[in-house]
């Protein structure tokens, strides 16, 4: 199978190509970029040695022609142009957020602009989820927030043991804000310092995560999302919280988590009174997960620890391309992190 990378230069693009060199069932193709088409991918992507001397193509149909696989890192509302041009033999995996929502109202309230249409959701794990990526030609990646809040919460709503009314509280690296310069992003004004963003509702992320936790609660779920930028290069830490349906149990909280994760490759429910942080799943396709009934508040409250871009973008957009592509699901993806 071949490969197509747009984006190449950017963090997402470099990602997929880190995890795509060790992978044993897909070469890697063209490589395309923006502004920074025609140079080669060393300038950008230093870390990716055997690449180093491959050209940068501009992001055109022609160049993305002719490969099983094409995935797409660039930014919201480049996608569906680019797609439009490719046949259904061709799988186009996009990492942005364009195919993401269902609902073309959320779409125009928290991205504006039309609505691209919407495509099979890459969260394997998502209950009913995986079989539905099986028989997809096209797959939107679902965001880094939505992927950690989505893994913490769905065994609760799965086994109806909360109320849906989630409070969200996410620490994330700065590669989640891509390599774009960016005025509040500058090195000096990050560094020593946490603080949140994007307060009050009004972060995209947040119909993601709702859309994704509904149909487990047989109702709608609200989410109050507030993120936050850590002094940290890669990393999200998401604590979650919902209040606990009457007469819930630490046991039978203990027991949903087990059971929804216990076949699952990538979920790791870490053992009682061990909690996440984002230096267990650096470089992992791997999200760290653990949960308590706080008694006193009434409350479940779920940690999550992932790497933005890999269980987050790139390791959960391979995840993913290998079910539509009947390959292994876990191939070529890394399980360990690297610590300290
Ligand atoms: N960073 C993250 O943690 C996550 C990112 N994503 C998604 O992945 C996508 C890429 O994000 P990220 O890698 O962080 O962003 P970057 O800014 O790091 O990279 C963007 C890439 O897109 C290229 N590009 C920019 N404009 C154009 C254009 N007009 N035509 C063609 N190529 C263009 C850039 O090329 P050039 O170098 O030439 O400018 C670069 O290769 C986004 O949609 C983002 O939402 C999803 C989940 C998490
Ligand atoms: C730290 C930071 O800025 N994170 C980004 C989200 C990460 C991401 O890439 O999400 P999309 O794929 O939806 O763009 C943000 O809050 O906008």
């Amino acid at each position: 199978m071949k490969a197509a990378i747009a984006g190449a230069s950017g963090y997402a693009g470099g990602e997929l190509l880190r995890l795509l060199l060790s992978h044993p069932g897909i070469e890697i193709g063209a490589l395309t970029a923006g502004s920074n088409a025609g140079s080669t991918l060393g300038a950008h992507q230093p870390h990716l040695a055997p690449l180093a001397d491959r050209p940068l193509l501009a992001t055109t149909p022609e160049h993305l022609r002719g490969h099983d696989l094409v995935f797409l890192a660039l930014p919201h509302g480049q996608s569906a142009a680019v797609a439009e041009e490719l046949g259904d033999d061709t799988l186009i995996v996009d990492c942005g957020a364009d195919f993401r929502l269902a609902d073309p109202a959320a779409w125009e309230h928290f991205y504006g602009g039309a609505h691209a249409g919407t495509w099979p959701y890459g969260l394997p794990e998502l209950p009913g989820q995986r079989e539905k990526l099986r028989a997809a030609r096209r797959i939107a990646v679902p965001g880094c927030y939505p992927t950690s809040v989505t893994l913490a919460m769905f065994p609760a709503f799965a086994a109806g043991l909360v109320e849906p009314d989630v409070v969200v509280v996410a620490a994330s690296g700065t590669s989640g804000a891509g390599r774009a310069p960016k005025p509040n992003l500058l090195g000096s004004e990050v560094m020593g310092s946490v603080g949140a963003y994007g307060v009050g509702g009004v972060h995209r992320h947040t119909p993601e995560m709702e859309q994704n936790l509904s149909p487990l609660a047989g109702e709608p779920v609200t989410v109050s999302f507030t993120p936050m930028l850590a002094p940290m290069s890669r990393g999200i830490l998401a604590t979650c919280t919902a209040p606990a349906k009457p007469g819930l149990t630490a046991k039978a909280l203990r027991e949903a988590y087990e059971i929804a994760t216990k076949d699952e490759p990538f979920l790791r429910l870490l053992p009682e009174g061990q909690w996440p942080a984002t230096s267990m799943t650096l470089g992992a396709n791997t999200a760290a997960l653990q949960v308590a009934l706080d008694e006193r508040a009434g409350r479940v409250v779920a940690v999550v620890a992932i790497d933005n871009l890999t269980k987050g973008t790139a390791g959960g957009a391979i995840q993913s391309a290998n079910l539509a592509l009947g390959l292994p699901e876990e191939l070529g993806l890394p399980l360990n992190g690297v610590a300290p």
